[in-house]
């Protein structure tokens, strides 16, 4: 194990971040990611979509930021992550990578683009890096997907893996269904030992139970990352339209709100439509003579 004081941790320690606050911090690893499990100190990831939020995000010092293929839902307008596509998708990570200076990027690989066989997830996650400029990749599977992970792994590309409730596999699960109950439990943890077996530097626990999601973060060396998923994983992620308050309706119960961007945003287009109306915008200031 290695001592904090080897460790160069971008966003390890807050006590350090803050007497440095002006200091370059460097690009985040993933033995960083390791080190927190490690140390015990939880870590936060979110998704991003596009250049101004991943820029927000990484200023704000989350360590990891996802291009989900729930760009599907929340960029798209789909109702599933299902009919998102490669070629949908990597201008989005494209994006995001530009703009994070020190997150993690990682990019999701959507439904269909490597489920086909090996030498087709290999081929996408190699897309991603080299068009995406991605830092790592993610997919959905647990041990069905050892052999893709392992060999995506063999060409020098992070994998991160995600078990529980699988949303490219919602019409085969049965709807959004916590996974893990009794006897299933056993299943899960067949699936996190196996992503780590084959290679993947952490995993994503989605709806999985609080006890379950506990006991294979103990029983695992690599970084769990929960969604849905209890208190006791390595790190937690949420999707940030639901994290900041953008989209509306009703929420998985795994959401917390920690802003309404739909009532700020919401009230800043009425606010801009009623003084173009009342010929109140644009005022001289914002005129040429
Ligand atoms: N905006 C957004 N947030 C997400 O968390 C998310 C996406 N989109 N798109 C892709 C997947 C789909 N996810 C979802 C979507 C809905 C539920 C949901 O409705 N859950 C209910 C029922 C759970 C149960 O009781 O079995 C809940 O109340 O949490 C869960 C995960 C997670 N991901
Ligand atoms: C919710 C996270 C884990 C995800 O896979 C996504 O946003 O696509
Ligand atoms: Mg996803």
């Amino acid at each position: 194990m290695t001592s904090a004081a080897e460790v160069s941790a971008p966003y390890g320690s807050g006590a350090a971040a803050q007497a440095t606050p002006t200091a370059p911090r460097k690009r985040v690893r993933i033995h960083h990611l390791q080190d927190l499990k490690d140390r015990g100190e939880p870590w936060p990831m979110l998704t991003a979509y596009d250049m101004y939020t991943a820029e927000l995000f990484d200023e704000a010092g989350i360590p990891v930021l996802l291009v989900g293929d729930s760009a599907a839902n929340n960029v798209y307008g789909h109702e599933t992550s299902l009919p998102v596509t490669v070629d949908e998708l990597l201008p989005l990570v494209r994006s995001v990578t530009r703009a994070a200076r020190h997150s993690l990027v990682v990019a999701d690989l959507p439904f269909g683009s490597y489920q086909v066989s090996v030498e087709q997830a290999v081929t996408t996650a190699v897309r991603f890096m080299k068009e995406g400029l991605a830092h790592a990749v993610k997919l959905e599977g647990g041990r069905r997907f050892a052999p893709h992970i392992e060999a995506i792994v063999a060409a020098g590309i992070p994998v991160m893996a995600h078990i529980g409730f699988t949303p490219q596999s919602e019409h085969q699960l049965g709807g959004y269904r916590v996974q893990g109950r009794d006897a299933a439990a056993d299943a899960v943890r067949a699936d996190a030992a196996a992503v780590q077996e084959a290679g993947a530097f952490a995993v994503v626990l989605e709806m999985v139970t609080a006890e379950v999601a506990k006991q294979v973060t103990h029983e695992l060396r690599i970084p769990t990352i929960g969604i849905g998923a209890g208190p006791d994983c390595d790190a937690q992620v949420l999707v940030w339209q639901d994290m900041a308050g953008l989209r509306r309706g009703r929420a998985p119960k795994f959401v917390k709100r920690y802003a309404d961007l739909a009532g700020v945003l919401g009230g800043a287009a009425t606010a801009f439509a009623d003084e173009v109306r009342n010929r109140q915008f644009p005022g001289p200031e914002h005129s040429f003579h």
